[in-house]
């Protein structure tokens, strides 16, 4: 029987476990597709470099146009990362009618829209289910899942670098560089991990989820983003005195028809199921208005988990074209984008401070809520060392971005706060 031809861009972590997959499990995937499937040729940046997996070294190349316009090859999978060049080489392929599997977040959060709609000129597929949370079915599920709901919140840990660094300092204590090495080592982080931790990557996704899950056309720009390396082991130790533990969350959410998008390192009440999501697990929270609730939850990186998606969304592009089907699926944003100000963001916040330790100052920092009209939910003063002068730790009820900027712009003038030491979301 005539095997598919399979074109694989990467053999790094990802690309390694599609070859492991497809080889591996080629009896149960023929009979799904009906026939072989072949990856026929690989490209890497260096043919001579020592690999963890055996390949046959003729199926390497440097060339990316020796795949890309390789007319016997029907598919083209892109794990090698990358946005400018790499989104030349799928526009190629589409436009030579390859079909395309993409982990590639960074790119479909940029110019997804562009790709999409390209592949629906061609009668293409372009499915990017590794792109957000590895080995969790989450962009399907919103595509196919949820076509019938309409979604008011999705909100997740998407990012499993940063999930598996705060899981390490919680619960052992662990610096903050000592993990980020280890999760580098273990090939969850990005090649520059800096868009892991300071939360770009997380953001990506989040562009990606909440296009798909409000059908609007989200940009990378329009989500607030802030990563995670100012939490400090004191605001893990505080979060957890007070019932919480620190995530980094994206949170997408919708009211009427105004949209908000951002990340932030979160404290998510224990009670709430995305706090128990621990190392580099990721999990997807949807609220949709008919079915309510619902929680994905599974490995959001590493070279297995991603590889299944990659692989799963192969085997979906195979029996589109057997069925004569491909190029249908692409979910295109068809809603205008109507975006909330910051007095429509609302949340409940956690405020550390270092202030002067006299008589008048808890009154003083009072007055400022009042006047902003934020009402504050809980005060605590920790017994902590005299040179500190006195920490505070206030959480507040629900108030809206713009009043919780006009607090902290009161605070800066007020000689007795020493520092604002840590803001923080809280959910839960
Ligand atoms: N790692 C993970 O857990 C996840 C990764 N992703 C995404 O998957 C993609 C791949 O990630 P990952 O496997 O970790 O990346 P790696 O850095 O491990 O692998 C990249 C591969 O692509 C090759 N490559 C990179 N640039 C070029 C180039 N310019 N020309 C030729 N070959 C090139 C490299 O070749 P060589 O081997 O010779 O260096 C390598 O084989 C990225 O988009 C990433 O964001 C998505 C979900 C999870
Ligand atoms: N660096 C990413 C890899 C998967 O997308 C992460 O840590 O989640
Ligand atoms: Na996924």
């Amino acid at each position: 029987m005539k095997p598919v031809k399979v074109g694989l861009l990467g053999l790094g972590t990802v690309g390694t476990g599609v070859v492991r997959i497809v080889e591996g499990h080629q009896e149960d995937l023929q009979s799904q597709v009906g026939s072989p499937i072949a990856i026929s040729k690989i490209l890497v940046k260096d043919r001579t470099k020592s690999r963890s997996i055996a390949v046959d070294s003729s199926k390497l190349t440097e060339d990316p146009w020796e795949i890309v316009r390789d007319p016997e090859i029907d598919i083209i999978i892109e794990v090698m990362g990358g946005i400018g060049t790499t989104k030349e080489y799928i526009l190629e392929a589409l436009e030579r009618g390859k079909h395309v599997v993409t982990a590639n977040k960074d790119l479909m959060a940029l110019h997804g829209q562009e790709i999409l709609a390209k592949a629906s000129e061609k009668g293409c597929d372009v499915l990017y289910e590794a792109s957000v949370a590895g080995g969790i079915p989450i962009i399907r599920t919103l595509i196919e899942g949820f076509s019938s709901d309409r979604i008011t919140k999705i909100m997740g840990i998407v990012n499993g670098t940063t999930n598996y660094i705060l899981t390490k300092m919680s619960q052992e204590g662990a610096a903050y560089e000592d993990v980020l090495k280890e999760a580098q080592a273990l090939g969850y982080a990005e090649s520059d991990p800096t868009s892991d931790v300071e939360g770009l990557d997380a953001a990506r996704k989040m562009t990606i989820l909440s296009t798909l899950g409000f059908r609007a056309n989200v940009a990378l720009e329009d989500v607030d983003v802030k990563g995670i390396s100012s939490v400090t082991q004191e605001d893990i130790q505080y979060a957890k005195r007070l019932g919480y533990e620190v995530k980094l969350l994206g949170i997408a959410e919708r009211q009427d028809d105004f949209i908000s998008v951002s990340v932030q390192p979160t404290m998510v009440k224990k009670s709430h199921p995305v706090a128990s999501v621990n190392g580099v697990f990721n999990a997807v929270y949807v609220h949709g208005e008919a079915v309510g609730e619902t929680m994905f939850y599974g490995p959001g990186a590493g070279e297995m988990p991603t590889a299944t998606s990659v692989v799963s969304d192969l085997v979906a592009v195979i029996k589109n074209s057997k069925l004569g089907v491909n190029g249908r699926q692409a979910a295109l944003a068809y809603k205008e984008k109507k975006l909330k100000s910051d007095e429509q963001i609302a949340a409940k916040y956690f405020l550390l401070l270092h202030v002067e330790d006299r008589a008048g100052v808890l009154a003083q920092i009072a007055n400022v809520f009042s006047r902003v009209d934020v009402s504050i939910e809980s005060v605590m003063q920790p017994a902590t060392p005299d040179q500190f002068g006195a920490e505070l730790i206030i959480t507040t009820h629900n108030a809206s971005k713009a009043s919780l900027n006009e607090v902290l712009a009161e605070f800066g003038k007020l000689s007795a706060i020493r520092t604002v030491k840590s803001v923080y979301r809280l959910e839960g």
